[in-house]
């Protein structure tokens, strides 16, 4: 896809942004109609147990009320900006939206347009997430910010000039030691490069460990540099190697959804030892004392008030006389309520002005800020722009949501792999957001913005083969320390072939491979369901587990995998007791085991394999193993397909012993 101008690229994406939008509000809707009240706080998507009361008036003159929860919030992924529903029991879909405006330990404002219903005011609330509407807010302002940025608007364009000015060269001492030859390439080029440039890294090349690198280079050069990644787990992973080889950084993002061994590199664990921010935490417990005091006035809201403004109220309390038939006792109450409530708003804004200075003291020393993509839109940064903005797993989020973090910076460096599973989008009208701009960008331009790591640490030889010659033109390599590595190498590890009908070949250590054909597998579905299972491939992954175990395997080293849900599901509650992780492929992507087993489910007489044609999902599920890979499926069905056919074909001559 390119773009002839600026304006049809945003409205391309505006549009696609808007329809995903769409669809993640009908998810909700979904989610509210099949989970219980329980089932969906745990998912982080509710808050039960709320009181609520009328918090004043907002920006724009917006009705807001404060929901409580004495005992404290459980976590949950609502955040400021999010669109909620309050309810009683189950939302009726009838309620009013609202939107998220503050959030605490115990409690969460929310806004209104209009008056908000009477049931607002009582105890025992529900509010449910609505929309994760923040991240779609931040898209559509990044669109619109990023017309002011000519260089971005000329990468987003593809309108690269190679030869320009010559960029300045760098030569390198590299901190990891280990480093190979391809890594140090891609950090040379990463960093000489003029605006941009794409790390390409296929499974288990290292691709964290080349970036980290390249962000040490970059900082020890001077630069202030922006990291982020589509979730807090892959902006832990970063963070946690950079600062492993004692660089300062700084994490953004909310503690709770972090890694606890890295809290002490987060902002809101920095800012405690800010003096600055001590005093702002000095000024709130003030406006609680008076928000307690104000408890024994009449609060000058709503109906209380007949019309009048917060000026007049307390003239006519001096007056000593009732005014509108509100009686002169009321008058007084609601005007020391409102003396306490100017009160309270200017220690706010004197402990939020503290609070921004002690952040951006924070912010302007360092040199290497990390956080997830969607925010790098946040307030926090709204002052802030970077030299270089790096992000990880930029394979795994939309094209809007990389540009987030992009439009604050002059130079990108994009790390990811577009022969895994792209970024999920709910809507299928929405479905071409699922090419990322790295893949973009990757299709639309030469070698010399691009660098592929061609040495990977995780997979025996064999286990590499097909994948290698399919998805990345046989240019990798294992490295040596890993590419003949077997079940033999384990501990204790030791072949033991107990059930005669499962073949040697699976306990066999020197056969990393093994295909195993389910031929009286049959697939099923749920009536209304796209979902298949597979009852005699559970019961063949089992007979292998029980194999791999009696060999003394344990089972955290083994993964069994699944395209789809419907088999994992069953084959977790098959297989409850045996402490093995099973996991959807889309799920596993960048996860490694020393043994994995995949059952491919499809199984039917016209040949159909569904969503197993995406040949990036295959390559997830062939990818995670080290040691040993036993691949289930219905070969009469696969064999439709050329690729699987060829995979077969491999995989059943290739368990020879090298
Ligand atoms: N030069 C190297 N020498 C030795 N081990 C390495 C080297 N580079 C990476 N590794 C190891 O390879 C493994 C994968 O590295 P890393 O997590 O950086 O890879 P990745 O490409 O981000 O992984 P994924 O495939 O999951 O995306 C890690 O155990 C890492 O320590």
């Amino acid at each position: 896809m390119k773009f002839e101008s600026y304006q049809k690229y945003k409205t391309y994406f505006e549009s696609l942004i808007q329809e995903e939008r769409k669809a993640e509000m009908e998810f909700h809707q979904n989610e509210i109609s099949l989970l219980s009240p329980k089932q969906r706080e745990k998912k982080g998507r509710a808050i039960l147990l709320l009181s609520g009361k009328d918090a004043g008036t907002g920006i724009g003159g917006t009705y807001l009320v404060k929901l409580v929860r004495a005992s404290g919030l459980p976590d949950n992924e609502i955040s400021v900006g999010d669109i909620v529903i309050v309810s009683k029991e189950k939302p009726s879909g009838q309620e009013p939206f609202a939107t998220v405006v503050e959030k605490t330990k115990r409690s969460i404002t929310i806004a209104y347009n209009s008056s908000p219903p009477y049931l607002l005011y009582q105890k025992n609330l529900r509010l449910d997430l609505y929309a994760n509407d923040i991240t779609f807010q931040r898209m559509l302002s990044s669109l619109d910010q990023v017309s002011n940025q000519s260089n971005s608007i000329k990468l987003l364009l593809n309108k690269i000039d190679f030869f320009k000015d010559e960029v300045e060269q760098h030569n390198f001492d590299f901190l990891n030691r280990d480093l190979n030859q391809s890594q140090k390439d891609a950090i040379k080029k990463a960093i000489n490069s003029d605006d941009l440039f794409l790390i390409h890294g296929p499974p288990g090349t290292g691709k964290t460990t080349t970036l980290s690198e390249c962000i040490h280079q970059l900082s020890h050069l001077k630069n202030k540099v922006l990291v982020t990644a589509p979730s807090n787990t892959a902006v832990d992973n970063l963070l946690e190697k950079l600062t492993k080889s004692g660089l300062k950084c700084i994490r953004i993002g909310n503690p709770v959804r972090m890694n606890e061994a890295l809290l002490s590199h987060s902002l809101d664990v920095l800012l405690q030892d800010s003096s600055d921010f001590q005093l702002a935490n000095s000024l709130w417990n003030k406006t609680q004392i008076l928000q307690k005091e104000q408890q024994d006035y009449l609060p000058a809201t709503g109906q209380n008030t007949r019309g009048l403004k917060d000026d007049a109220i307390i003239r006519q309390a001096k007056s000593k006389k009732p005014y509108r038939g509100i009686p002169q006792s009321k008058l007084r109450k609601m005007a020391k309520w409102i003396s306490l409530q100017r009160e309270i708003n200017a220690l706010y804004e004197e402990a939020n002005q503290l609070q921004q200075k002690a952040i951006h003291a924070l912010l302007d020393e360092a040199s290497v800020v990390c956080t997830t993509n969607s925010t790098a839109g946040s307030e926090l940064l709204k002052d802030f722009t970077f030299d270089i903005v790096c992000v990880d797993e930029a394979t795994q989020s939309t094209e809007p949501e990389t540009l987030i973090p992009l439009i604050k910076g002059k130079k990108w460096i994009l790390a990811g792999d577009h022969k895994q599973l792209p970024p999920t989008v709910k809507s299928e009208k929405a479905a071409p957001l699922k090419v990322s701009l790295f893949e973009r960008l990757m299709h639309q331009n030469d070698e010399r913005l691009n660098h592929m790591l061609s040495i990977q640490y995780r997979m025996h030889q064999q286990i590499m083969s097909f994948s290698n010659e399919q998805f990345y033109a046989n240019e990798l390599r294992a490295h040596p320390s890993i590419a003949q590595h077997t079940l033999k190498d384990l501990t204790g590890y030791s072949a033991f072939n107990m059930n005669p009908f499962i073949p040697k070949d699976v306990s066999n250590a020197d056969k990393p491979i093994v295909f195993m054909d389910c031929a009286d597998g049959v697939e099923s579905s749920l009536e209304d369901s796209f979902s298949y299972y597979n009852e005699a491939e559970i019961s063949l992954v089992q007979q292998v587990a029980d194999e791999l175990l009696s060999s003394k395997l344990f089972p955290e080293d083994i993964g069994i995998i699944s395209p789809y849900d419907q088999q994992v599901s069953r084959l977790k509650s098959k297989l409850r007791d045996y402490h093995i992780e099973i996991k959807s492929i889309d799920g596993f992507q960048g996860r490694e085991k020393e043994v994995i087993i995949i059952s491919l489910v499809r199984a039917n007489n016209s040949g159909k394999i569904g969503f197993l044609k995406d040949y990036r999902r295959l390559n997830v599920a062939l990818t995670r193993a080290k040691r040993k890979l036993v691949i289930i499926g219905h070969k009469e069905t696969l064999m439709h397909d050329k690729l699987y056919a060829e995979m077969i074909e491999l995989f059943q001559n290739n368990s020879h012993v090298d």
